[in-house]
């Protein structure tokens, strides 16, 4: 059923690995300030039981954070009324007596935070509590200039597309075609690059610093690093299916993280519909807290709150800004006039069901996607009805590929598995490089790219994927 290991899969004992850094440094900070936010949010509480139960949290997630540090078995999961818990149960039996340092990452991390989510489960007051809601709307507060410059790009692209069924200056029909090429390519490198600001990672970033990340200078200097890029073979499939004028034409994004990237997302989802390359666009939440900064369907709903009122929504400041002792400075008209489009555009695809969101426990499942069209049979089904399926981000990218340790020439086809060919499912995978896994490249690329400054060289750890500088698109067709 799961991924069979002819290739082993990454692991936390390996320390030439990001899997270890992450055991042994990150998850520990990311714990920490999960105990601070529910420390806060007991502090503010008046109700007894609630501050009760908060303490109890703590020391759960104390005592989580001890056992992860001190390479303690891995225990299985209290039965907390879900039905996922049996199979995250098996799972580790299968594993025999897995301890913390040296058990496969992927499983070990989606253990994690399976196992977070069990903590709040198992109170009364506390149910779908997401320590990490506060982190993800304050950083998206902080990429306010990238959001305002997208959304005023947005809305000229927008009307133009929706009043004169054009993209601007382009005059002839072989003109429109190469525009709208150049524009598909644009929209989906905005969206690949938003997924550069997670939250896991970047822990230690500034206000200066998530800005300078997300303008359209950054995306122009970062072209050259997206090292495979299959954005032309997306495009040609979704045109084809729109020349051959078929009624229904869907697009999923199984999202990644929230804030920022979602609000690319649906940049990305709003021009699909607007320019007839899409007809649907079905995206695909998580329905736990998960890897920090995922989004769950009420991030969704706040972020769209958030742009209705766009002058109340900046009047807050973000973290960063109040300990900088920044005010906050209005937004002119146009600004808001730019959000409150995208607003108003949103909101009408949702409501007329062009936009949905389509939560599946199968997401935070324990291990890897090739298990998808056994264990999520339904899933697999529906996902075969899409044109074509975007998986954004890293860990997406760590589950279709089984997070195995490939040779990085490996055909990404076959790295998927059974998402690969005659699986019926059209596979665009847009991802920055925040893990040891890479596949597809080019002979000599990987060795090329460890001899750059921080690329790792010969120490036998690929370093130079683990920091989000260096990205790959990816296409599979999947056909029958
Ligand atoms: O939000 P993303 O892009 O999936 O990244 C998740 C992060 O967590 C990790 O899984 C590591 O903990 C990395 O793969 C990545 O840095
Ligand atoms: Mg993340
Ligand atoms: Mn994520």
């Amino acid at each position: 059923m799961e991924y069979d290991p002819k290739i082993p899969q990454y692991n936390n004992s390996d320390p030439n690995s990001f899997a270890s850094v992450s055991v042994r440094d990150r998850w520990p900070v990311i714990l920490t300030q999960g105990i601070d936010d529910v420390h806060r949010e007991t502090h503010v509480s008046k109700d007894e039981e609630k501050i009760k139960e908060g303490k109890w949290i703590v020391s759960e997630l104390a005592r989580l954070k001890y056992e992860a540090q001190h390479d303690r078995e891995l225990t299985p999961l209290p039965d907390d009324g879900e039905a996922d818990v049996a199979g995250y149960n098996e799972e580790l039996k299968a594993l025999g007596n897995a301890k913390w340092h040296s058990v496969p990452w992927l499983f070990s991390e989606c253990y994690l935070y399976r196992r977070i989510a069990s903590t709040f489960n198992q109170t009364q007051k506390w149910k779908g509590y997401d320590i990490f809601a506060r982190q993800k709307m304050s950083t998206f507060r902080s990429s306010r200039p990238a959001v305002i410059e997208l959304s005023a790009r947005y809305k000229e692209i927008v009307t133009e597309l929706e009043s004169k069924h054009t993209v601007k200056g382009a005059k002839t029909q072989e003109e429109l075609g190469q525009a709208e090429r150049i524009l598909f390519k644009e929209m989906c490198e905005i969206c690949l690059w938003g997924n550069a600001t997670d939250l896991s990672l970047l822990t230690t970033l500034t206000y200066e610093d998530i800005q300078k990340l997300q303008g359209s200078e950054a995306r122009k200097a970062s072209e050259k690093n997206i090292i495979v890029n299959d954005l032309d073979k997306a495009f040609n499939i979704l045109r084809s299916a729109q020349k051959a004028e078929t009624k229904e034409r869907r697009v999923d994004i199984i999202l990644d993280n929230a804030g920022f990237e979602l609000f690319v997302d649906l940049i990305l989802a709003g021009y699909l519909l607007a320019a007839g390359l899409a007809t649907t666009i079905v995206l695909h939440p998580k329905s736990i807290p998960w890897f920090v900064s995922d989004v769950l369907p009420q991030d969704f709903l706040q972020l769209i709150s958030a742009l209705g009122d766009p002058q109340a929504f900046y009047s807050e400041l973000s973290d960063d800004d109040k300990h900088a002792g920044k005010t906050p400075t209005p937004l002119s008209e146009t600004e808001v006039a730019s959000l409150k489009f995208l607003f108003e555009h949103w909101s009408h695809l949702h409501q007329e069901g062009q936009i949905v969101l389509r939560p599946n426990r199968f997401w935070t499942e324990g291990g890897s996607f090739w298990r998808l069209p056994k264990t999520a049979p339904n899933a697999y089904e529906d996902l075969k009805e899409s044109e074509l399926v975007l998986f954004k981000g890293d860990l997406n990218y760590r589950k279709l590929t089984a997070d195995a340790a490939w040779p990085a020439t490996t055909p990404f086809t076959e790295a998927i598995g059974p998402l690969g060919p005659g699986s019926g499912v059209r596979v665009l995978a847009l991802r920055t490089c925040k893990a040891d896994v890479v596949v597809g490249l080019p002979e000599g690329e990987d060795e090329r790219i460890k001899a750059t400054e921080g690329g790792g060289g010969d120490s036998g750890a690929r370093k130079w994927a683990w920091s989000g500088k260096w990205a790959v698109v990816q296409f599979s067709d999947g056909k029958l």
